[in-house]
């Protein structure tokens, strides 16, 4: 999966930008109402499940994986990504500076020494 690519460097700003083009160039926009993008989140949430779903305890970086299981995975982390991403931007939320305040106040609730 990592390859020989040159890695492009992505924002979640880039990734709104191009998935409200994506919904506006299909007239999809009136359909990405907030509920209906969080059950289409629940929906990929539920795709993502199923992939460890009766595994067991998986190790991390899923060393005994197939590569066309890593891709799979892949594809399913993308949908929710991109539907959390619509559903903060219907919300009007700017998920990039409320993801930045959470870890903020992650750290003062448990800071390291406690
Ligand atoms: N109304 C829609 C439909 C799709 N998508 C985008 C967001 C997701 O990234 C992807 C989801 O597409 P599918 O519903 O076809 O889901 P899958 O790709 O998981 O296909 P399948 O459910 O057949 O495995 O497409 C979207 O933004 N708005």
């Amino acid at each position: 999966m990592s390859g020989d690519s040159v890695k492009e460097s992505v924002s979640l700003e880039v990734l709104r930008q191009k998935m409200k083009d994506f919904a506006q160039e299909r007239g999809w926009e009136p359909h990405h109402t907030p509920r209906n993008l969080l059950l289409a989140l629940v929906g990929e949430m539920g795709e993502l499940s199923e992939i460890f779903q009766w595994k067991g305890e998986v190790e991390r970086g899923l060393p005994n994986w197939k590569e066309e299981e890593k891709v799979h995975l892949g594809e399913e982390l993308s949908d929710v990504l991109l539907y959390l991403i619509q559903l903060s931007d219907s919300c009007g939320i700017d998920l990039s500076q409320v993801a930045l305040r959470k870890l903020h106040l992650n750290a003062l609730k448990y800071p390291v020494n406690k």
